[in-house]
């Protein structure tokens, strides 16, 4: 737990006022370690749980340097850049920076590349030389490259959030290149939830006698605040018992609904259509600023279920095609999917009370980034997990990661409902399912983009 209060951190009384806005009482823990640090300048690798406060972990000490160094030089140019690995997430810092800067906006500005498709509409943002640009590493490299970005004389702070998927989003040749174009001397921060090889990698190309702060948290938070559930059924009980759990209210609140592939994504939203439980789909098949608009449509209560296709099928087979080939590419990958899109990491999905993972994660770290998109800072959250009987193994693989096996507790505990009430739904679930065919999920998921693009091209 923090002790210190943001007051007694030394910051600058417009940061502070902003803080007072967001309405958070004291800094988290890593915040708390974080800021006074870089403040006085230190290179910073910190990993911390997800959900944590990381991005302003940053921010603030940024802005804070920022606003100290204006006091003595006025020729604006780009100081800081911040390095994200999803156009999402990128969209995201960006409005955390804009929130703490709401008092000073006119001294500190922002601007985020990572999201426009067309690099040129950009150039006119940074020729005005926004004092902190946040973007993508191909997205930056591409402006470098074309002279629309220079911060060679002027870059104080770099920043790499998420910093253990930029290698795997298959940033690695750009980032090498941009790291080039940048100064002997800047101040370096890398953040992440887990560290690994590709964390270490980095640290060795860009960070100088870091200040390493690694959380002696657990990785998810306990059962206080996280509580853990899990099902146990046969693969295709699995709509029967998510209507159940619907029907009966037995999930309540907002509710992110995790599934590994987009085709799926639409069948449950085709299937719960059936009982007028309207969904919205998010994928990285749909254009950027599509997903962006759902995930703000999500925050602000338009919907109360998301079904989201998370990142790890795209992220991992590109790792795998490093080692096969020694080099990855990036951009799109299968089937038109944005190879910079993610969900399960660094979205900060707001008031969720439920993660319900509809089909079983793929690896324990995407078990742990899925669960981080409820219970965020102080909140309470659930996250409840349907386990086919072939999926046993991944879960013990789970319970074992977080700590569960050794003391014979299982840490994803059994939910126990009455399975009367379940067959009660059967033959209506078999129904729904049936009309859900192979045809009406690929008409909805073409009708899906097509309706997504009009919007996007109307906005
Ligand atoms: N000091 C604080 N007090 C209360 N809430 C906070 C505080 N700092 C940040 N938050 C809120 O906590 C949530 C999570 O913050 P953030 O997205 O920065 O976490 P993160 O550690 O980057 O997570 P992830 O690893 O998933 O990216 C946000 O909604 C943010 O507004």
């Amino acid at each position: 737990m923090a002790t210190l209060r943001f007051h007694e951190l030394g910051l600058d009384d417009r940061l502070l006022k902003a803080i007072a806005d967001l309405g958070w009482a004291k800094p988290t823990l890593i915040q708390e370690k974080a800021i006074p640090l870089a403040m006085e300048g230190k290179d910073i690798l910190a990993r911390a749980r997800t959900g944590s406060g990381k991005t302003a972990a940053y921010s603030i000490p940024i802005i804070q340097n920022l606003l100290q160094s204006k006091l003595t030089v006025s020729e604006q140019a780009v100081q800081v850049l911040i390095l994200v690995p999803t156009k999402e997430l990128g969209q995201q810092v960006q409005q955390m920076i804009r929130q703490l800067t709401s008092y000073c906006s006119r001294d500190i500005r922002v601007a985020d590349i990572s999201g426009q498709v067309d690099v040129s509409a950009q150039r006119p943002i940074l020729m005005e030389k926004p004092d902190i640009v946040v973007g993508t590493p191909s997205r930056v490299l591409c402006h470098m490259n074309q002279g629309t970005l220079c911060v060679r004389d002027s870059l104080q702070a770099m920043v790499i959030d998420e910093a253990d998927l930029i290698f795997s989003f298959g940033f690695e040749d750009d980032l090498k290149n941009l790291l080039c174009q940048l100064p002997k001397i800047f101040q370096s921060f890398l953040m992440s939830a887990t560290f690994n090889e590709d964390v270490q990698a980095l640290k060795e190309l860009v960070l100088h006698n870091p200040v390493t702060l690694k959380l002696e948290e657990s990785q998810l938070p306990d059962s206080s605040q996280l509580t853990q559930y899990q099902i146990q059924c046969e693969e295709e009980d699995k709509f029967l018992l998510l209507y159940t759990l619907l029907k009966l209210s037995l999930i309540r609140g907002k509710t992110i609904l995790f599934v590994n592939d987009v085709d799926r994504s639409y069948r449950l939203k085709l299937f719960l259509e059936q009982f007028s439980i309207p969904t919205c789909v998010l994928n990285s098949e749909l254009p950027v600023q599509s997903r962006c608009h759902i995930i703000a449509q999500f925050n602000q209560g338009f919907y109360d279920y998301i079904i989201a296709t998370d990142e790890h099928s795209l992220a991992e087979p590109r790792k795998k095609e490093k080692k096969a080939t020694g080099r990855k590419k990036k951009g799109k990958g299968e089937k038109g999917q944005d190879s910079e899109y993610g969900v399960s990491r660094g979205i900060d999905f707001q008031n969720v009370s439920t993660v319900l993972n509809f089909d079983f994660p793929l690896s324990v770290d995407s078990y742990i980034h899925r669960a981080g998109r409820t219970a965020r800072a102080n909140n309470p959250g659930v996250v409840l997990t349907l386990v086919a009987h072939t999926e046993l193994s991944l879960l013990a693989e789970i319970e074992e990661a977080l700590g569960g096996t050794g003391t014979g507790e299982s840490v994803l505990c059994p939910y126990r409902f009455r399975m009367e009430e379940v067959e009660g739904f059967r033959y209506r679930c078999r129904d729904a399912m049936r009309s859900v065919t192979k045809q009406a999920i690929k008409e909805a998921r073409l009708k899906e983009i097509k309706e997504e693009l009009y919007s996007t091209l109307r906005n």
